[in-house]
């Protein structure tokens, strides 16, 4: 029976993982996990992320472990590392689920597809996410494809399986350094001492206290920063790395809704929404995965935006001189974390307030969350700095945020402490503030909390302007790609052009269409499987036994 390759990549669980669960069933596994330093160079990529897989690589090893299997690290390229299985044991199956990534993964994911081809090797992708590729196949909205797949029964853990492979000891998931190998990670510049702890075992301690304990209060606490980082779920790293299927999550929060109190419903039900959220727009990068680097609507590209390194630094670096935004930014140095509404914020702050080019601060974003998401990120960020040409301009006032948001000025105290002795009336515009005043708060004498580098009332004004005039000088309405549209109509997307595996591979197959606001969506359901390996029959109950 051929060897069985089952390749981990941002799913690092055992369970609901239908790659390694179809690969034992078919025969004797190896467990993959590469590290590639070409992607840890990439500019959205950090060393907090890779601190964080790192862990969570760990405790995949433990779960391994206890199947009797364990996993192999690799370092390099991913073909080179496939090679080398190949001339180890001749021949091998390959599994993966499909990577919705960086345009870095995409080409790589298309070199391993060339790499199969011609090694006759056979690659089988399997969902995630219920992100459809081809999209052109799904025949039916995202929501409605998306709810089947969320009910549609777990893959349980393989059992009796036969795993092969042992690591180099040198790459044994015990000695990876925190550090990788030298210049494999980029360098740890920023430390992010408020991480959260990668791992499945993590994630299900951080789930527990939530469906258990903090959810209660989700609706109504999420948007202030005081209150996000107890009362969100925090389960983004974990979600974005498969430390926990997505899946599994939907499914348990469905059983806490079912005795939920009001309250509890109300706020699990806005939690859901966000699970939802986080697929379909993951399914939207999937057909627009050019927006990594260009503006969805190509005419705002026409918005003048030079890099203006003076405004780029202070921003980066939570000295902006509006407290509320140097707050957020220095609370996600630290955490690796700041919830919607902020980072929402962040990037009005930096492409309207401050007039920057939208890339620059789309990858430092990116390199600061543990939890980046290619799939999220990339369409918010288009979102938040107008580039998808929707319809509503978000414009965040930074002072006005902070006044509802932290009415007693305590988070803007905590991460600004230069600003500690200011008093509520002047918190959020010290600016304003006397020489007399400002030597009462002990700001005039250290000069330690900069002055505003520009007007924001006046730059929000000159954005605005700059907008419309593109918008009616081209007549221009929010870009189609975010619409629902129908198969007859869809055009390959370059990612839809990927690997000749997949026309062997099991897949769910679905219809690309998408609105701008996520749910609108109408539909037929379609699912097909082609040329799965031989399986097992697969208990798809609901189970209530996640922790
Ligand atoms: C500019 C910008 C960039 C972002 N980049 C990322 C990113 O790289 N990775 C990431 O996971 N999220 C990103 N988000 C979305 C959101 O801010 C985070 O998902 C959320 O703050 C994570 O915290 P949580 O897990 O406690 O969220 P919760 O509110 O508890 O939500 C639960 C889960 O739902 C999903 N989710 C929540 N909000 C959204 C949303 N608006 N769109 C899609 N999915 C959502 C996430 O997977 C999240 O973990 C970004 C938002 C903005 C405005």
């Amino acid at each position: 029976m051929s060897l069985q390759v089952v390749w981990f990549k941002r799913d690092l669980r055992t369970a609901d993982h239908e790659a390694l669960y179809r690969a034992c069933a078919t025969g004797p596994t190896l467990c993959l996990y590469v590290i590639e330093p070409a992607y840890w160079q990439q500019d959205s990529t950090s060393n907090r992320q890779w601190l964080f897989v790192r862990e969570a690589l760990a405790d995949l090893d433990a779960q391994l472990r206890a199947l009797d299997g364990a996993l192999v690290v690799q370092q390099g390229d991913a073909v080179d590392a496939l090679e080398s299985i190949r001339k180890a044991y001749c021949s091998f199956v390959l599994h993966s689920h499909i990577e919705t990534g960086i345009g870095w993964t995409f080409e790589r994911d298309k070199a391993v597809a060339r790499w199969c081809r011609k090694h006759e090797v056979q690659w089988y992708e399997y969902v995630q996410n219920g992100v459809c590729r081809p999209i052109s196949s799904r025949q039916t909205g995202f929501k409605q494809h998306w709810d089947r797949w969320v009910q549609a029964l777990k893959y349980p853990r393989p059992v009796n399986a036969t795993f092969v492979g042992r690591a180099p000891d040198s790459l044994r998931v015990s000695s990876l350094s925190p550090h990788a190998w030298p210049g494999t990670v980029r360098e740890n510049v920023y430390p992010c001492p408020g991480r959260q702890t990668g791992g499945r075992s993590a994630g299900l301690d951080v789930f527990k206290s939530f469906l258990l304990e903090r959810g209660e209060v989700y609706r109504g606490s999420i948007s202030s920063p005081l209150t996000a980082e107890s009362a969100c779920s925090r389960l983004s790293p974990y979600l974005a790395y498969g430390c926990l299927g997505l899946r599994e999550v939907v499914q348990r929060t469905i059983l806490a809704q079912r005795d939920a109190t009001t309250r509890w419903s109300k706020s699990l039900a806005a939690f859901m929404t966000r699970l939802h959220w986080h697929c379909y727009w993951i399914q939207a990068f999937e057909a627009a995965s050019q927006m990594e680097h260009e503006p969805l609507v190509e005419q705002m590209a026409l918005l003048r935006r030079p890099l203006n390194k003076e405004r780029f630094d202070a921003w980066r670096m939570g000295r902006t001189g509006w407290p509320m935004v140097d707050a957020c930014m220095r609370f996600l140095h630290h955490q690796g974390w700041i919830n919607f509404r902020m980072r929402a914020m962040l990037v009005c702050a930096a492409t309207h307030s401050l007039e920057l080019p939208w890339q620059p601060v789309s990858h430092w974003m990116a390199q600061m969350f543990v939890d980046f998401e290619p799939g999220i990120h990339y369409p918010q960020v288009q979102l938040q700095s107008a580039m998808s040409g929707g319809s509503v301009l978000r414009m965040y006032n930074p002072v006005i945020q902070a006044s509802r948001l932290d009415p007693q000025g305590e988070f803007v105290r905590r991460w600004v402490p230069e600003l500690a002795h200011v008093s509520q009336f002047w918190i959020f515009e010290p600016w304003k503030m006397t020489p007399n005043l400002r030597e009462a708060a002990g700001w005039a004498q250290e000069k330690s909390y900069p002055e505003p580098l520009v007007d924001f009332a006046q730059t929000h004004r000159a954005t605005k302007q700059a907008i419309t005039e593109i918008r009616s000088a081209h007549q221009l309405v929010p870009v189609r790609r975010f619409h629902e549209r129908t198969a007859r109509v869809h055009e390959p997307s370059r990612r839809e052009q990927l690997s000749p595996s997949q026309a062997q591979a099991p897949q769910n197959v679905s219809t690309q269409t998408l609105s701008d606001r996520p749910g609108a969506t109408t539909a037929r359901v379609s699912r097909t499987r082609r040329s799965q390996p031989k399986a097992t029959k697969v208990d798809m109950s609901i189970q209530p036994t996640l922790f």
